[in-house]
């Protein structure tokens, strides 16, 4: 059994006391070391999810609770050095004038020392793969190479829960798998609790839990096989379902019994491997 690391308690939040509720009564838990993706249409509050949890906004009602403490003015640095972010521009994201001066920054701020910096450094550039583009000026970079840089930055002070919030939206497929490969490699290496905010379906497979959001509620939350097999349900409330799970049911109408939910063309291949070789 795992330990609850983030819980969200009847959470409900707004911008201001004149614009409507973005979060209402909202209550989740997420688990120590699990990848957990976060779903939902465009303007459902999955980003103002992840900036509750960072302490950049704090709740108008309920609580959260991250690693034991409850998220106000008092314990936000103690939050923010458990909870680190990635964002979707890699842009906006670089302080330093080296990929490595970079890296340092966050250290830095919270007066690490410098042996420590030096060895944390090469230890989370080599964790990325960009050990070798420590001393490249950040612009040099490509997108993905930037967002690994990015990763690296946020892991040097050693955060409990990665979160990346649309962090690979603005990259090509190549650089997108590159990040998801990354990451999946340092949650598994530092045991991490790992959320990913997402459009992304071949991201959202790969989690263990989907949080499902609708117009600023908790819609669902279950496994993404659990999650895709409601298929119409999810495109009513506007969401997209995987390639393979429209393919499947396409290939059961024409008569083909599938009886699992493949998520991925490996699982369907193999489905229809198993059909083939009873007949
Ligand atoms: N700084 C802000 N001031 C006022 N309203 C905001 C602010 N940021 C977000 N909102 C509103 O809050 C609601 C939820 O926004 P949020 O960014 O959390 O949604 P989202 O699910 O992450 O959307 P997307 O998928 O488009 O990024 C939206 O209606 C949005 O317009």
């Amino acid at each position: 059994m795992r330990n609850k690391f983030i819980e969200f308690r009847n959470v409900s939040f707004r911008y201001s006391d004149e614009e409507p509720w973005v979060l209402k009564n909202c209550s989740f838990e997420i688990y120590e070391n699990e990848w957990i993706a976060i779903i939902g249409h465009n303007g459902s509050g999955k980003s103002t999810i992840a900036k509750l949890m960072n302490g950049l906004l704090f709740p108008q009602e309920g609580e959260i609770i991250i690693n034991g403490q409850q998220v106000n003015e008092e314990t936000i640095w103690d939050i923010r050095r458990d909870v680190g972010m990635v964002f979707q521009n890699p842009d906006n994201q670089f302080v330093g004038t080296t990929v490595q001066d970079d890296v340092a920054f966050g250290m830095e701020n919270r007066g690490f020392p410098r042996a420590e910096m030096v060895k944390r450094i090469e230890q989370n550039l080599t964790a990325v793969g960009m050990q070798e583009y420590r001393l490249t000026e950040p612009h040099r970079l490509s997108g993905g190479q930037k967002q690994r840089v990015a990763i690296a930055s946020v892991l040097a002070i050693s955060p409990k829960v990665l979160i990346l919030d649309e962090a690979t939206a603005m990259l090509d497929p190549k650089g997108r798998m590159e990040i998801m490969r990354t990451v999946s490699n340092v949650q598994e290496e530092y045991k991490l609790s790992l959320i990913t905010i997402t459009h992304d379906l071949q991201e959202v497979v790969q989690a263990e839990r989907v949080l499902v959001m609708n117009k600023g509620e908790i819609w669902d939350e279950a496994t993404p096989r659990e999650i895709f097999a409601k298929k119409e349900a999810l495109r009513e409330i506007g969401l997209d379902v995987p390639f393979v799970a429209i393919l499947t049911d396409e290939l059961k109408q024409a008569g083909i019994s599938i009886t699992n939910e493949p998520l991925n063309q490996e699982e369907l291949l193999e489905d229809l491997w198993t059909l083939h070789s009873r007949t």
